[in-house]
């Protein structure tokens, strides 16, 4: 479902992503987890056309993400390819992300309406059902700004939900909460995959929520990949003595 081939991404003289090799399987939930700056961030950037690519290529759904087939092999993507492939993917950001000018409701109708044509009574209809499953039904004609941060995030989830999305990207979706907010959230990412034959791919400081939720384990250091598995042989059993040193590091 998503395929990293050889993925160079520099930021001026620096190296992010050297040489990524990296896959997603349909339906598997993969966390990635490492020190900061190791590129995790930029991976899903990348994904969702928020950043390009140095080298090269990367591939969703069997179809390169940055480029497209010419006459002659592969040439950069078009802006219309971009968007075509684009939807195929959700993403839900540390920062919420909402419109603050907009009810919890419109934030999950509004693109759904504008991008995929959907008849307001059916994006009002599924944006319902949304708010059902991430358990606030009762919040639909608040603003943001009279939500908890939990809260909050728990519409950017019904936001990216509702755009239907094949693949859905979590960029460290409970770093900006109280800690006492955490919980909810995490619940309703654990619910989603479980019950939810969705691709996820996870960046997350929670070592204990990645444990639990992902079919698969990715340890990011330098911009590679330095040890990935089953969580229970990543936490247990880490081959890699970079791996043990930041697993101790963030696990009290
Ligand atoms: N737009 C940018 N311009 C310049 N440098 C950037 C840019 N975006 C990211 N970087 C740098 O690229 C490196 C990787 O960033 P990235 O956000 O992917 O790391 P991360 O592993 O997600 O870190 P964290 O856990 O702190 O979020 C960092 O050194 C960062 O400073």
């Amino acid at each position: 479902m998503i395929k990293f081939d050889k993925v160079v991404k520099r930021f001026g003289d620096l190296t992010v992503l050297n040489e990524l090799d990296f896959e997603v399987k349909r339906g598997e939930k993969v966390s990635i987890i490492g020190p900061s700056g190791s590129g995790k961030s930029t991976v899903l950037r990348i994904l969702m056309t928020l950043e390009g690519i140095d080298g090269g290529v990367v591939s969703v759904n069997g179809e390169p993400l940055w480029h497209e087939q010419g006459p002659d092999g592969l040439k950069p993507a078009s802006e219309a390819h971009l968007r075509k492939m684009r939807a195929q993917l959700g993403m839900v950001f540390q920062q919420f992300n909402l419109f603050p000018h907009m009810t919890v409701l419109r934030n999950i109708t509004e693109a759904p309406v504008k991008v995929l044509g959907m008849s307001k009574r059916e994006a009002r209809q599924r944006a319902e059902e949304l708010l059902d499953l991430v358990g606030l039904a009762d919040q639909s004609s608040k603003y943001p700004h009279q939500l908890s941060g939990g809260q909050q995030q728990r519409v950017g989830i019904a936001r990216a939900l509702a755009m239907r999305p094949s693949i859905l990207l979590f960029d460290e979706p409970t770093s900006a909460l109280d800690p006492e907010l955490v919980g909810e959230v995490l619940t309703v990412i654990g619910r989603l995959a479980e019950e939810h034959d969705l691709t996820m791919l996870l960046v997350t400081h929670e070592m204990r929520f990645a444990r639990e939720i992902s079919d698969r384990v990715c340890f990011f250091d330098q911009g590679q990949i330095r040890e990935e598995g089953t969580p229970e042989q990543l936490f247990t059993d880490p081959t890699e003595a970079r791996t043990r040193e930041f697993l101790q590091a963030v696990i009290d």
